[in-house]
């Protein structure tokens, strides 16, 4: 588990202290306008940067603590495709997530672990690209692109839980700063993150730009303000946020006229 305290970062970027805790099996979306602070929560959740005040703690030891080889089994932080991996088909790219998290599989003489196959079908299967394990991410359009990304972190911090080259079994944490996507995509794809976070007890954490629809999906929601986390928001409070995303209608000039009215 993750847990916040105080945890604050000076400088640019910044991000103000507070606390809390994410909770294994919860979507949590991020919301809020742009340099609000939401990638810089994700770069310190995922140990990019070092909170200059208070901490971030893995199972309640400071996260630059745990060895990286250990953190890989725990959090991924999932970004946009990079041009880099154009070339990759999407079934050996998320088959390098379980790679990239068995620290141990070359001391055992295996060039692969064998629940590597199992794994990259189950990831696949999540993100519902079971079609398109034998296309390059290049060919892919965003939406599907991005899925094949999440796909790759799931595979390295949740798909394998018996994976006897894998040190741990605890609970993953996937922690996504993706390109805003079309509302309907968006929401498509917050539906099966939901159903991947309690399938595999994982923790999803999702920057996102459709407000409404993370309410509808995510457990809870972090609205971000100014390098500020404001409010921790629930379904059953989703008005609140209406209030704050929404600008007030422009003032027709029937209305001035009758404000004016004495
Ligand atoms: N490397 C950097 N150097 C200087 N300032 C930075 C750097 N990274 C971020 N900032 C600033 O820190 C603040 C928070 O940025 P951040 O990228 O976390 O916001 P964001 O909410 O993710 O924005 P967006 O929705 O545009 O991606 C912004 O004011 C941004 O300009």
């Amino acid at each position: 588990m993750l847990s916040l305290f105080n945890t604050a970062l000076e400088g640019t970027p910044c991000l103000m202290p507070f606390n809390d805790r994410l909770v294994p099996g919860e979507l949590l979306g991020i919301c809020g306008p742009h340099g609000a602070g939401k990638s810089t929560l994700i770069g310190l959740l995922a140990g990019l940067y070092r909170p200059t005040r208070g901490s971030i703690c893995l199972d309640g030891q400071p996260l630059h603590c745990w060895p990286s080889s250990y953190r890989a089994q725990r959090i991924s932080h999932v970004v946009a495709p990079p041009q880099s991996l154009a070339d990759w088909r999407v079934r050996d790219l998320v088959g390098l997530g379980l790679l990239e998290s068995c620290s141990r599989v070359t001391q055992h003489g295996a060039s692969s672990p064998p629940c590597l196959p199992l794994a990259v079908e189950t990831a696949l299967n999540a993100l519902d690209l079971q079609a398109m394990g034998d296309q390059r991410l290049g060919e892919l359009d965003p939406e599907n692109a991005q899925r094949a990304m999440i796909a790759r972190s799931l595979c390295q911090v949740a798909a394998a839980p018996h994976c006897p080259f894998r040190q741990r079994r605890d609970n993953g944490i996937l922690l996504l700063d993706l390109e805003p996507l079309a509302a309907e995509q968006e929401q498509r794809l917050l539906a099966d993150l939901r159903t991947a976070s309690r399938r595999h007890r994982l923790c999803i954490v999702a920057v996102i730009s459709q407000c409404d629809a993370s309410l509808a999906c995510c457990d809870r929601v972090w609205w971000m303000d100014a390098g500020a986390r404001c409010t921790n928001l629930t379904p059953a409070v989703r008005h609140v946020l209406k209030v704050q995303v929404i600008p007030p209608e422009p003032q027709t000039p029937h209305h001035k006229a009758t404000n004016t009215t004495p």
